[in-house]
C-alpha cells in the first residue's frame, strides 16, 4: 500500500479476464526464496516503475478465493521522488479515504479497504 499526502494508490487489474476492472493493491506472489519484503519490492519496479522501502504489515491476512495463498499487506515508502506509472495496471487512482468506495476492489482487499480510513488518519504511510 503506497500513501502520498493522505491518499492510498489503487490499481486496476487489466488481467485475467475474471478479475479485470477489478482494483487491487500494487503487488504480487512471492517467488521461491524471496522475502514478503523482496517480493513486493520487485513487484513495485515491475508494475509501477518506481523503488521502495518496505514498512509495517497492515490489516488482517485474508484468505484468498482459491484458498492456496493469503492475501498480506504492507505499507511501502517511494524511494528517490520517484512516481508510479501504472506500466502493467489498466489505470491508477489516489483516494481519499472518503473516495475508497468508488472503486470496485477485489473482493478479498475489502476487509483491509475498511481498515483504511482510520489508517490514514493516523497517517500510514
Ligand atoms: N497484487 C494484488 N493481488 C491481489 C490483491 N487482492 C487480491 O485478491 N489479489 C490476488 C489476485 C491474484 O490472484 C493474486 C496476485 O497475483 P498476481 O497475478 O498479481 O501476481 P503476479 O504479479 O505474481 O502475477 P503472475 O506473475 O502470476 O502473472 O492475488 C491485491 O490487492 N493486490
Amino acid at each position: 500500500m503506497i500513501v502520498t499526502a493522505g491518499r492510498v494508490l489503487a490499481c486496476e487489474r487489466s488481467a485475467p479476464p475474471e478479475v479485470a476492472g477489478r482494483w487491487e493493491f500494487p503487488g504480487g506472489k512471492v517467488e521461491p526464496g524471496e522475502t514478503d519484503a523482496q517480493a513486493l519490492a520487485r513487484e513495485c519496479a515491475e508494475e509501477l516503475g518506481v523503488r521502495v522501502r518496505v514498512g509495517a504489515r497492515i490489516g488482517p491476512d485474508v484468505p484468498l478465493a482459491h484458498g492456496r495463498a493469503v492475501l498480506r499487506v504492507f505499507t511501502v515508502t517511494l524511494l528517490n521522488g520517484d512516481e508510479p506509472r501504472a506500466l502493467e495496471h489498466a489505470a491508477m487512482r489516489w483516494l481519499a479515504a472518503d473516495e475508497l468506495d468508488s472503486v470496485p476492489w477485489l473482493p478479498a482487499d475489502q476487509p483491509i479497504v475498511a481498515e483504511l480510513p482510520v489508517l490514514l488518519a493516523e497517517g500510514a504511510a
